[in-house]
């Protein structure tokens, strides 16, 4: 079997992307001024590409799998299978204009509309009935209005731009993050759908490690069966006897954003000696 060939986007997205191969235990190196980066297991070659192409190219069938904003898989009309969202660069598509843009002033006259997502923004102003000319854009999107268009539709994370720029958001067309997809044909060949399906797994196993952390804690035995009412329902407990017949040992894996209230209730509830410590990877 050849090697499994995947796309990784240029700019943002490769930064989390080469630290989720990393986590997975596959380092991911790229040399300056160079598309082709070193990649540790010796099944998968990749190539960088803008996030742009990624969709369109794996439909084409040439390469594998990859990674790219579900905003740009909508964008070029890819037909890809997605195989997980990984949540990173989430980012909203918006349409916003100047801010002393009244709402009647926007279907009373023919706007030019700025955006790099031409595809999206039409078939959303066409659907909600504006009269429009589209402008294509290269990035800084923004400095557009109000002299060079009426309105945008970019997409906008913390919203600072917008607001730098004197914008306002009169609508969200679509929610975006990065996606682990691949080509329908890698999908209908069964060694190369293993190896995504694995590889998959992994990144499942990454992520949901970074969300939990583990907590091992000890307890008398008079108090246990309280203590083991109090902890979170997901999972039961590793429970573990203390030498000496003196109490048990418990260990329970949690949501980082649960430790904070977690920690004073099991104290409450008797609990002594709480270590917590990260997690690298959870396979369930
Ligand atoms: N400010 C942001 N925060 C998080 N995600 C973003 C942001 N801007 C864009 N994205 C998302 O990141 C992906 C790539 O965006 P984009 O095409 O702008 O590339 P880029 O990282 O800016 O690279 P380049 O500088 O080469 O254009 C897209 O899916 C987009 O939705
Ligand atoms: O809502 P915010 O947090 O302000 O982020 C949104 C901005 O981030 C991106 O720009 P980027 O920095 O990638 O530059 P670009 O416009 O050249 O793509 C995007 O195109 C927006 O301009």
């Amino acid at each position: 079997m050849g090697k499994l060939q995947i796309l990784i986007p240029k700019g943002r997205i490769f930064d989390n992307v080469s630290r989720l191969f990393s986590d997975a235990g596959i380092p991911v190196s790229l040399a300056d001024r160079t598309y082709r980066p070193k990649i540790g297991a010796e099944w998968l070659d990749a190539k960088i590409m803008k996030p742009q192409n990624v969709g369109e190219l794996l439909e084409l069938g040439s390469h594998d799998a990859g990674f790219t904003g579900i905003d740009w898989i909508r964008e070029s009309s890819a037909d890809v299978e997605e195989i997980m969202d990984l949540g990173f660069d989430r980012v909203r598509i918006v349409a916003a204009v100047p801010s002393d843009l009244d709402d009647s002033a926007l279907k009373s006259r023919k706007l030019v509309v700025a955006t790099e997502y031409v595809s999206i923004a039409d078939a959303w102003l066409r659907n909600s009935g504006y009269d429009y000319r589209i402008v294509r854009t290269y990035g800084a999107t923004e400095v557009f209005p109000p002299d060079d268009a009426d309105m945008i539709i970019d997409n906008t994370s913390t919203g600072q731009t917008l607001k730098d720029n004197g914008l306002r958001i009169v609508a969200t067309i679509l929610e975006s993050s990065t996606r682990f997809v691949a080509s329908r044909k890698a999908m209908d060949d069964p060694d190369k759908r293993s190896r995504i399906e694995e590889l998959a797994m992994l990144f499942r196993a990454v992520l949901d490690g970074r969300d939990k952390v583990m907590l091992e804690m000890n307890v008398p035995k008079s108090l246990f069966p309280g203590l083991v009412a109090g902890l979170p329902s997901m999972r039961s407990p590793t429970v573990a006897p203390l030498y000496g017949d003196e109490g048990y040992a418990v260990k329970i894996a949690v949501r980082k954003n649960e430790v904070p209230v977690l920690i004073p209730r099991l104290k409450k509830l008797g609990a002594a000696d709480i270590v917590e410590y990260e997690l690298r990877k959870v396979v369930p």
